[in-house]
This record gives structure tokens, sequence and C-alpha cells, in this order.
């Protein structure tokens, strides 16, 4: 039996009266798992096709599928090549309420470890631009990491805090996430931590750096553009209250009339100080009603105006001719067709990693940012040594020389652990001579070998290895 904090069981008592007995037996439940595919990598059809895992779809969620509490998928090789990404089901509405669009700039303002970055990344189908932030120098990494597995080419990770970051980008997004850092009472059944932590007093400081970050993200959003605010708590000090202290202050935003939406439960006007009856737009997903552990969420337009248009400052490009041409001789020497890498000379170099930039990236000298693009490797005495992030965003049909292993066969493990491969005995391999070569599981990219003399050598990164 979960141990509740006493005073929140009082709070929700008072707070859900006749509906508190089906909320708090909900804890006794068991917790479902949700898994959401990649479209920048695999279809619906194929990803239904090659999934050993038992999957049901997730109702309010085009990707999403629960799966069951028995399975690992967070230990599979598909997981390794970014065909899907774990999450929490609840909290996939939030880019589903979102609704990005190729070709639009996205800020993920608290993005870390990056459930809706990479749900926005698959949205964008890597036209457009994303901006993905977090706070945490460690926690930014693993953000890093899993922009980079998935395959993203568009995304940007920065490492910021919400007031900085605002100041390189004024009204710049079309569309925003705030998924804000809170007393996460809606993740009680999974997380021990947010059990222990729990206090009203916690709560207050919580809705209080929540306001702050609202309006740091207000002030980067375009007129007309959309914001989505959300939080894994239930507290109406941290949702509807939220809200309705911004919304006080900042007219020229309103509250969004999604419509009903499958699963999510509107939000809650008396719970608020003054009752404004608009926050009944917002929504509240609750785990005695859903299949999930519960979220708030609410989505917030801004006025359209004429802005007082900020232009783009450059960022500083690479002009090394040296290294531009080994770039170019690099795709040339690995890629079917080069040009879709060469049509764009915006290569920006970080001390000797060298990184290919979205058109739409701006001047960020003093920002701290741990990835402003796609990184294409390290440039050793002027020679390419391509980085594990561009061989998850390369296809197999692209590249000339591929190994493509089955994900229920021992050589993929092999490779993940670290070892050489021989390519004698290879069952599907496409191999004329020594260089690089893309390593496939089932036909989706998983990361680097290069053949010399018969011999893969591995290319996995020593990080990321299986024990
Ligand atoms: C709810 S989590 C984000 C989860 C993430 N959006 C996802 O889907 O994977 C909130 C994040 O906000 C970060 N955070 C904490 N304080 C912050 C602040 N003052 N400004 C911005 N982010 C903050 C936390 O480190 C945490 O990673």
């Amino acid at each position: 039996m979960i141990q509740l904090p006493e005073a929140f069981r009082e709070k929700m008592k008072r707070l859900l009266k006749e509906e508190y007995d089906s909320f708090i037996d909900s804890y006794e439940m068991e917790r479902v798992q949700g898994l959401r595919r990649n479209p920048i990598k695999i279809t619906q059809e194929e990803f239904e096709r090659l999934s050993p895992f038992h999957l049901k779809k997730i109702p309010w969620v085009k990707e999403g599928y629960y799966y069951s509490g028995q399975e690992r998928p967070g230990k599979h090789p598909y997981h390794e090549a970014g065909l899907y990404y774990i999450q929490e089901p609840s909290a996939m509405a939030v880019v589903e309420l979102l609704d990005p669009r190729p070709g639009e700039t996205i800020l993920d303002l608290c993005a870390a470890p990056g459930g809706k970055t990479t749900h926005i990344a698959g949205r964008l189908k890597g036209e457009g631009f994303l901006v993905s932030n977090e706070i945490h120098p460690a926690r930014a990494k693993i953000l890093s990491q899993n922009v980079e597995r998935l395959g993203v080419k568009n995304g940007v990770v920065t490492n910021e805090d919400s007031h900085s970051l605002s100041q390189y980008f004024p009204e710049f997004f079309d569309r925003i996430v705030v998924d804000a850092p809170c007393s996460g009472e809606g993740m009680f059944r999974k997380d021990e931590a947010a059990r222990l932590q729990w206090s009203p007093d916690h709560v207050n400081l919580c809705a209080k750096r929540q306001g702050e970050i609202l309006l740091n993200a207000a002030a980067m959003l375009k007129p007309g553009g959309v914001l989505v605010y959300s939080t894994c708590t239930f507290s109406p000090e941290e949702n509807e209250q939220v809200i309705e202290e911004f919304l006080l202050s900042n007219d020229d935003f309103s509250i969004e009339d999604m419509g009903e939406r499958q699963g999510l439960s509107e939000g809650r006007p008396e719970w608020s100080k003054t009752g404004r009856k608009d926050l009944k737009k917002t929504f509240r997903i609750w785990p005695h009603k859903t299949e999930g552990e519960g979220h708030y969420l609410a989505v917030l337009k801004k006025a359209d105006r004429d802005s007082g248009k900020i232009k783009r400052t450059e960022p500083e490009y690479c002009k090394d001719a040296l290294i531009i041409k080994e770039a170019e001789k690099f795709f040339q020497d690995i890629l079917v067709d080069p040009a879709s890498y060469l049509i764009r000379k915006e290569y920006i170099l970080f001390g000797d990693q060298l990184y290919l930039i979205s058109p739409e990236m701006i001047q960020f000298k003093g920002m701290k940012v741990l990835r402003p693009g796609l990184h294409i490797g390290t440039i050793k005495k002027n020679r390419l040594e391509p980085s594990h992030a561009l061989a998850l965003a390369l296809k197999k049909e692209e590249i000339r020389q591929w190994v493509d292993l089955p994900a229920a066969g021992g050589e993929i493990i092999r490779y993940l652990k670290g070892e050489t491969l021989s390519e004698d005995g290879l069952s599907g391999a496409q191999l004329e001579k020594k260089g690089w070569v893309l390593m496939n599981v089932d036909g989706y990219s998983i990361g680097f070998a290069k053949l010399a003399g018969g011999i893969l050598k591995n290319h996995y990164p020593k990080g990321l290895r299986w024990m």
C-alpha cells in the first residue's frame, strides 16, 4: 500500500468530495505503461508489423501505445535505434494539444529528459526548428542524448534558465511548451521521492516558480502563437491558479477552446481564486477516470498584432574552407546522394566538433548550448570522424555501405556490447571497400562501424554500450 502524505489526502478529500474514494483507490491499481512511436524513423504500419510487444493504442495520441507491464521495451535494440520513446501515457496529451506543424519554430522550455521534445520533433518531420531547453546541466545532457537517439536533425539543446533564454529569443516561437517543474502529485504512484518531498510549502514554492517561468515563456512567443502549460500535479495552486494569475497581468493571452478531448476532463474554475469560467476550457487528466497517471494542461493563445520584429542575427558559420571541403568529401564518400547534406553550407565548429545548423538558428554567443544542430563529427587532422548522432539521423537507403542485423539474432547484441564483427557470414550487408559502414537493426540505423581487412571495428559509443 502506497504511503501518501496525510495533508495531501485531506486536501484531495476536501477538493474531490464524493469522487475522493475512487481517486484514492486508483493508487492501488497497476500502473499503465506507454511508449510513443518515432515517426522520424518508422511508419505506423511498419512499427506495428515489427513490434515484439503487446501494444494497445492510446486513444488520445496518434503515436501512443500502452504496453504490458511485464515487457521491457527500454532494453531492446529497437529502443537504441530510436524507433520509440517510453513515456507516461497522460504526458503524451501535451504535444497532441500543442499540435506543432512541419516548418514551425517551437520551444520546449523545461525539456529534460525529452518526452515532449521528441514528440514535437516527430510531428515536425525534420522541417522547422526546435529549441529544447533544460536548466539542470546533467539533465540537459540526457535530453541531448535522447534528441540524438531519435535521429532529430533540426533540434538545438540549450542549458539556460528561462529568463536568460528569453533575452535571446524575444517573440521568436510559433508554439511553446512549458512542462513546468511541479510537486509531482500525479507521479506519487511511481515516484517515492515526489511523495517524500511533498508539503504544502513545496506546492506554494512550485507555484511561484511556475508563474515566473510562464512569464518568461510568454515573452518568447510570437503574436498569434500558442503556448501549452502543463504539470503532472493535481494541486489547484500549481494549475488553475497559475493560469488565473498569469491571465490577470497578460490580457493579450486567452484560453483556447480545444473542444472535448477523449480521456481529458474539464479544468475546475471553482478551485481558482476568482472562479473565472474560462478555466473550464483547461484540462485535467485523472488516474481514476483515464488510464494514465494524472496531468493538468492549458492551451493559451497570444493575440495577433504587428510585432516590432526583432531581426534574426546569423550565427558564426564555419568559414574554414579546408574543413568544409573535408565534410563534403566525407559525405560524397559515404552517401548515395550527398546533395541533401551538401545543399546547405551552414556548418558550425565548436572546438573540433562540426555541426550542421538549421537555417533558423540565431547568433548564440554567450548562450549555454549543448547541441547547436546536427552533430556531424569530430575534425581530426583535417579528417572527419562521424558522430553517433549522424548515424542515427541517417537512413540505410541513404548510405553506400551498410550492415543489417536482425533484432532477434546474437550479432546485434554483440554490436551493442562494443564487440568487433567479421564481414564473413553476415546475412544482410552491402560492403564494397574499407571505410565507414552504417549498422542497422531490421533496416533501422543504430550506429557506425569501420571496415578494414574484413573486420568491422565497433564505433558504438562506449558510454552507451550494453554490459
Ligand atoms: C516536468 S519536468 C520536464 C519533463 C519533460 N518536459 C519531458 O517531457 O520529458 C520539468 C523540468 O523542468 C526543469 N526545471 C526546474 N526548474 C526550472 C526552472 N527554474 N526553469 C526551467 N526549467 C526548470 C527540471 O529540471 C525538469 O527537468
